[in-house]
């Protein structure tokens, strides 16, 4: 494990929300995450990986305090937050920059681009402001100067998504959370806003929680992974042990999904992704058992814990796979209920 200390951390962070608008149908709160613990240190790139609805999105806002956590604690530089309040958030907001997967829903409609880029300068009163200065910022981020002048609704999905890249770079934080950062884009403009990333990286020391279900994404840029199933972690560890021996059928199942490029290499069959369930029904024992082939009665019956090891890894499975044998590629497959 590495000796650096984390930048930000997680403790068993949940969230829930209520259900239920009168007092008398008031049902429990639907649990959202569930005893989330994550660290990110500077200079890391951790990619949260999990199907529509796992709860990433929900994560990277309570880490920033946009979604107030229902238990749980958020240490930064060491020092928990006190609470969950406006106010102790202050501290990670002022350190840190969120790309939404909907960049546009967070642009002010009646705002050029250009002063929407050196916004964060302005307020910061750190960093120039000049045109020229801004152009600069503009075409690291991929976006031609002349989009500058325009408002945000002339610009194409994959212009907004650059010109909220550029807006995360005016003062460059400590932290990136970026939502889908890839959504919508090109292949090559994907490559380059990615490549961008590590470039931030290198230069700034700066630390990403990268949220996305794009795996080609997390192969290219991640430390660490972090693969969430119904809210909770269900494995983790660094990105090369996982990709390559993968020990939770459910990471193993979204690895297989990937599209294979060679048609040589094609496989038999497609895997079977059957429905996620939903959170307001969550299958007992083992949450994914209804999903799984390597079920057992245990799985139906009891929840597994989180377990660590070996070494920086963790996974919560009873009957965690192997080390992956050479001919295993295409062997598991994911059931629907
Ligand atoms: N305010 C809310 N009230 C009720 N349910 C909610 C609320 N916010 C989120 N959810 C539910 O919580 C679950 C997790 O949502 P979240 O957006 O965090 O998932 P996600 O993994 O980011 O999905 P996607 O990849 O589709 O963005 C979903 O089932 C969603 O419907």
């Amino acid at each position: 494990m590495s000796a650096t200390p984390a930048l930000i951390e997680a403790d068993r962070l949940s969230v829930q929300v209520p259900t239920g608008r009168l007092p008398f149908s008031q049902k429990a709160p639907l649990s959202i995450l569930i005893n989330v613990s994550l660290s990110i240190r500077p200079g890391e790139i951790v990619c949260m990986v999990g199907e529509s609805g796992s709860g990433k999105t929900t994560f990277g806002r309570a880490l920033l305090g946009l979604i107030k956590p229902s238990a749980g604690s958020i240490t930064l530089d060491g020092a928990a937050l006190p609470d969950f309040s406006n106010r102790s958030f202050r501290a990670v907001r002022r350190q840190a920059a969120l790309l939404f997967q909907d960049p546009l829903s967070s642009f002010n409609p009646r705002q050029r681009i250009g002063a929407m880029i050196a916004e964060p300068r302005r307020i910061a009163r750190s960093g120039s402001t000049r045109m020229q200065d801004i152009a600069a910022l503009a075409r690291q981020a991929g976006l031609s100067e002349r989009l500058l002048a325009r408002f945000p609704h002339a610009l194409s999905g994959g212009q907004a998504r650059r010109a909220a890249v550029a807006r995360a770079l005016s003062v460059v934080p400590r932290l990136i959370v970026a939502d889908e950062p890839t959504a919508g884009l090109d292949v090559s403009i994907q490559g380059g806003v990615l490549n961008l990333f590590l470039d931030i990286r290198e230069q700034h020391d700066t630390a990403f929680l990268l949220i996305t279900h794009n795996l080609s994404v997390v192969r290219h840029v991640a430390d660490r992974i972090v693969i969430l199933y119904l809210g909770r972690v269900v494995e983790s560890g660094p990105a090369a042990e996982i990709l390559a021996s993968p020990r939770h059928p459910y990471t193993r199942a979204l690895l297989e999904s990937e599209p294979v490029p060679d048609p040589a290499r094609r496989r038999a069959e497609p895997p079977v992704i059957g429905e996620v369930p939903s959170i307001a029904a969550r299958p007992p024992g083992c949450e994914f058992h209804t999903r799984c082939r390597h079920a057992q009665a245990r799985c139906r019956s009891e929840a597994p814990r989180l377990a660590d090891g070996p070494g920086d890894r963790q996974v919560a499975c009873h009957f965690p796979l192997p080390e992956p044998q050479p001919a295993a590629r295409g062997s598991l497959r994911l059931v629907s209920n």
